[in-house]
């Protein structure tokens, strides 16, 4: 890079309650000449099964998102100061025709990411995934995938439909976007249609660390796995905030009991430095169902510890 990256309007001047709306306060994409990781909203919802209302997660993310500071502590980290990254804004994507709006996130991405960028997405509900990954493999071929989640989200389908946010990682395995070797699910937890679940899933090639495993095993275990298992590779991480406890997460779709704190999830995302992440995404934060910023902070600050990760690889 030859100039120094535009960080985020300085707290010391600008109280944070003022200034832009971007995500932790940064530039906007059209504010800089290019970006190394451009942070991308998708105000989309039309594939939930349950409580609507992720199309209004982007805004309410990149409200919580004010408090960031430029520091990581924890992973010794300037991850607005190491490289550019910036603000693409939010997408307009059609919210009556699933078709279109898949259609419409896949361009939207590819064109984000034509200049070398790494995308950063904050849904929106977890449909997103599959028009992302679509994109992501172009370039990169089957990436693996860390598929943070209390759900498996290798349904078929609902109600016949194929596209939905309980489906998207069956749709990709299905077109060849994932390399099953390297992938897993983590967090996975709650009820289930049918046994039947788990062994489809299992046919397809994922592994699950079950939320259970951070207090059994714990932690270092729980991220020795993840980090052999994702080695040697791209890695596309997707982020559904319904991995976290109701407790540490109210404001979601299908909230299940029994869920990791933030602090587990936090933690498990540094555990990802030196890994090649090639673009990642948050998804299913509904601020309808939120109190106090409680699940847009959680968010926040998960998105602040994987641009921190991207950082490290520079
Ligand atoms: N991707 C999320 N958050 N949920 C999928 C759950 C689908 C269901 O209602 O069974
Ligand atoms: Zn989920
Ligand atoms: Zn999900």
């Amino acid at each position: 890079m030859s100039e120094a990256p535009i960080g985020p309007v300085d707290a010391t001047r600008v109280p944070r309650y003022a200034g832009p709306a971007t995500f932790a306060r940064l530039p906007r994409l059209d504010e800089v000449s290019r970006a190394d990781v451009a942070i991308l909203g998708m105000p989309f919802d039309s594939g939930v099964s349950y409580r609507p209302g992720a199309r209004f997660g982007p805004g309410h993310i990149r409200a919580a998102s004010k408090l960031l500071r430029p520091y990581n502590p924890a992973q010794d980290s300037f991850p607005f100061g190491t490289q550019q990254v910036a603000d693409a804004g939010d997408i307009g994507i059609n919210p009556f025709d699933l078709q279109e709006a898949i259609a419409t996130i896949e361009q939207a991405v590819t064109a984000t990411r034509a200049d070398g960028a790494k995308v950063l997405t904050l849904g929106g509900d977890h449909t997103i995934a599959l028009p992302v990954l679509r994109s992501v493999a172009r370039d990169h071929g089957p990436v693996a995938v860390l598929h943070l989640d209390a759900h498996l989200d290798t349904w078929d389908t609902y109600f016949g439909a194929p596209y939905t946010h309980g489906t998207p990682f069956r749709r990709a395995s299905e077109e060849g976007l994932i390399d099953l070797e390297r992938s897993m699910h983590v967090g996975i937890r709650g009820p289930l249609y049918s046994k039947q679940d788990l062994e489809d899933d299992r046919v397809l090639g994922f592994q699950v660390v079950r939320s259970d495993d951070y207090q059994v095993d714990g932690l270092a275990s729980v991220l020795g796995r993840i980090r052999s298992r994702l080695a040697d590779g791209p890695v596309y991480v997707s982020l559904d905030i319904d991995v976290l406890d109701p407790a540490h997460a109210p404001g979601t779709g299908t909230p299940e009991a029994g869920g990791l704190t933030s602090r587990e999830l936090l933690h498990t995302l540094r555990g990802l430095a030196g890994l090649d992440v090639v673009g990642a995404d948050v998804v299913e934060v509904a601020p309808a169902y939120d109190w106090a910023e409680i699940t847009g902070i959680a968010a926040a600050h998960a998105a602040y510890e994987m641009l921190s990760v991207l950082a490290a690889r520079r």
